[in-house]
């Protein structure tokens, strides 16, 4: 039997990769993508994911998946969180780090939330969050994909960027939450809605 296609919705490539690589084989639905910058809204993380995924489904009219990737300081009381791409492209990995100057605490959360709609706007959108604990140190590594050379996950002595990709794959914000996701679709047999 076809598998039935599931679409991620993202402007991201190095996203996708990430999403593709985690999922793996073993998911019962199948993966496309599409690209689009959606409007992010300005709130709490769980409401801009939200709001992010109803605009993917309205624009796309199918079952879509989005995510958001947030970056919280715990000094900052968790800023730049869902702002983090705007505070990245401004300041650059280098500038962030340099944010918590002033500050003992250099601790972080990688928050990364996924978001999923059935297509009908009758069903409620379904969060699937994943959270890394680490710290934020200068830059060192790739960069290659966003701040991945100033986070250092807790237990580990380099940064998301010195990681080979399986590593990082292995305990990032990214795979906690798309290993809640995977274990519910499996556990609806890849039944969408
Ligand atoms: O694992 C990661 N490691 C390092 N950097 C990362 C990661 N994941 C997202 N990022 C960056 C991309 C963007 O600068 C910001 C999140 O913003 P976010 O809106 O979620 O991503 P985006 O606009 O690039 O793609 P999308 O079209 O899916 O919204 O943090
Ligand atoms: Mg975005």
């Amino acid at each position: 039997m076809n598998k039935r296609t599931l679409t991620f919705v993202t402007g991201n490539v190095k996203k996708l990769e990430e999403v593709r690589a985690i999922l793996g084989n073993n998911f019962p639905l199948e993966v496309v993508s599409h690209k689009l910058d959606l409007p992010e809204l300005q709130g709490e993380i769980n409401e801009v994911s939200i709001k992010k995924c109803q605009e993917a489904a309205r624009l796309i009219n199918r079952p879509v998946f989005i995510e958001d990737t947030s970056l919280c300081f715990n000094a900052l009381r968790g800023l730049p969180g869902p702002y983090i791409k705007w505070f990245l492209d401004k300041l650059e990995p280098e500038g962030l780090h340099k944010l918590l100057t002033g500050w003992e605490d250099k601790s972080a959360e990688a928050v990364c939330t996924f978001a999923y709609s059935s297509g009908n706007s009758d069903d409620d959108i379904v969060i699937f969050q994943g959270i890394t604990k680490g710290t934020i140190v200068p830059p060192r590594g790739s960069r290659d994909f966003g701040w991945d050379c100033i986070f250092q996950p807790y237990g580990y002595d380099k940064t998301y960027g010195e990681l080979p990709k399986e590593e990082k794959n292995k305990i990032s914000h990214r795979y906690k939450a798309l290993d809640k996701l995977k274990t519910y679709f499996i556990e609806r047999n890849g039944q969408i809605s």
